[in-house]
């Protein structure tokens, strides 16, 4: 789904990869190793300096930057939705392309957990909970092949954090979406990914399966990272 070959950008240095569809990835490692962005070199918020990206195939600048970023859909920290109604939101990426109809605001509302009445409700109003579940809607309203999380729980308090990654769970197995996590937090890392990519420093130190990197890390490095 996406081949990195000799990526270059800013901090990252030499980054290679392949990411197979249906991949649940979480990158990790410590603060600064590049981890955002790397992340968004994937919709084109960033381009390589050097090196190339492919997305299913084809080099990633050939894609439509509007058909790119409605394949993969990014979910960031603190959810930047616009001033307006839930249903604002949620339609607004489908309206681009004229392809909204309102019986899916329900539907998109039901697949993050949060009763239709929601869909009148300013934004202002929210919780910071309801507001990740908005934004997850949101993305979801365009029907992602891929969705790239940067922290997307970091804000939010303990519980909540578990109940949207609830929602992700649910998300990913009934969408069959290929996800690109971002965490500092290595439970939910063992919970929601398959997969693990170690950066520091702008590399790539340790490529494995979770959960036997964090139990059998390969390299110094990572066996240090995770005692911290
Ligand atoms: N727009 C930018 N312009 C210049 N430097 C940047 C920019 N964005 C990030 N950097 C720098 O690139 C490096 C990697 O940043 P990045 O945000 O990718 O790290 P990260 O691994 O996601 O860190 P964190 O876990 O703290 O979010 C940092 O040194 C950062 O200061």
């Amino acid at each position: 789904m996406f081949r990195f070959e000799h990526v270059y950008q800013g901090v990252l240095q030499d980054i290679n990869f392949t990411i197979e569809k249906q991949d649940k990835v979480i990158l990790f490692g410590p603060s600064g190793a590049g981890k955002s962005t790397l992340l968004f070199l994937l919709n084109r918020l960033n381009d390589p300096e050097k090196g190339d990206i492919f997305f299913n195939g084809k080099p990633i600048e050939e894609h439509s930057i509007t058909a790119l970023r409605k394949q993969v859909g990014l979910v960031l920290q603190a959810p930047n939705l616009f001033p307006g109604t839930v249903l604002d939101n949620i339609k607004y990426g489908p309206s681009l392309f004229g392809e909204w109809e309102d019986h899916q605001g329900k539907k998109l509302l039901d697949y993050v957990q949060l009763p239709s009445d929601y869909l009148e409700r300013d934004v202002d109003q929210l919780s910071g909970g309801e507001r990740q579940r908005v934004s997850l809607a949101r993305t979801l309203a365009n029907s992602p092949e891929v969705l790239l999380l940067d922290e997307p729980t970091s804000a939010l308090d303990y519980r909540t954090a578990e109940e949207i990654e609830e929602v992700l769970e649910c998300l990913m197995e009934e969408h069959q979406l290929t996800m690109l996590m971002v965490t500092h937090n290595l439970n939910q890392a063992r919970r929601l990914g398959t997969r693990g990519l170690f950066i520091s420093d702008g590399k790539i130190v340790e490529d494995g399966k979770i959960p036997d990197m964090f139990d059998q890390p390969k390299t110094e490095e990572l066996a240090k990272f995770l005692e911290q």
